[in-house]
């Protein structure tokens, strides 16, 4: 079996492979899939993320739900409580800069804070998934620790097909995820998230 770091490994260098025209087409996908789907559930605040490292391109999404009124949050890494995460308001003007993994975030700002009990959606990041809804992604922790909290919304994955494996080795922390959005499918995991 694999270890977490060498299947991190392989799935990142497959999804680096992706060309443009894949993560192009991939990306117009995802928003035809996804944005419909959102709509109909009616979420009004949703935190998102900026792609980085092969990563499905999130941006139009953003865009699209920008167009609706819908509020954008992003990821920020917490100034002085490790392995945290902020979830702040992104909007066109936001102030950005970059993280010590070279990820664009909005500049630190309290003001534009948003609390996770404001969150109808976390749509995470992923390196790779299976066929339970388990999650295994960086490996800083960050997503599993906002999961964990008692307050935290519903969460929806988002990857590219390549990035599907048919098990993951689990760590007592990780958290399933319930959905996982591809450019193919919206698939729904029964796994109960359950925080106990
Ligand atoms: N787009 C995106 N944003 C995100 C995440 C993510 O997975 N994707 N994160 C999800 O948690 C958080 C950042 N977590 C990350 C953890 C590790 C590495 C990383 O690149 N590690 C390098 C070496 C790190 C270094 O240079 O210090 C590596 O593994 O090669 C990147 C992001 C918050 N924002
Ligand atoms: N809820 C938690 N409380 C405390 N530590 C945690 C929690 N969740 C994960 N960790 C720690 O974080 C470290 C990284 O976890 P893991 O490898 O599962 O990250 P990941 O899910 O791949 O990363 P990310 O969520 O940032 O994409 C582990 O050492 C783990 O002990």
């Amino acid at each position: 079996m694999e270890t977490r770091a060498e299947l991190r490994r392989r799935i990142r260098q497959q999804r680096s492979k992706l060309t443009a025209a894949q993560q192009t087409e991939a990306t117009q996908q995802l928003v035809d899939l996804l944005l419909p789907e959102l709509l109909k559930r009616q979420v009004q605040h949703i935190a998102l993320y900026l792609s980085n490292d092969g990563e499905l391109n999130t941006l139009p999404l953003i865009q699209a739900l920008w167009q609706h009124n819908i509020l954008v949050a992003l990821p920020v890494l917490h100034p002085f409580s490790p392995g945290h995460l902020l979830f702040l308001h992104y909007h066109p003007d936001s102030p950005m800069t970059t993280n010590r993994y070279g990820i664009a975030e909005p500049r630190l700002d309290i003001s534009q804070l948003v609390p996770l009990h404001k969150l109808d959606l976390i749509l995470t990041p992923l390196v790779a998934f299976d066929k339970q809804g388990n999650r295994l992604g960086m490996g800083g922790g960050f997503y599993d620790r906002t999961l964990a909290c008692s307050n935290a919304p519903a969460a929806m994955g988002i990857a590219h097909e390549c990035q599907k494996v048919s098990a993951l080795p689990v760590e007592s922390w990780d958290i399933p995820l319930p959905e996982i959005a591809t450019p193919d499918a919206l698939y729904q995991f029964s796994t109960p998230n359950l925080h106990l």
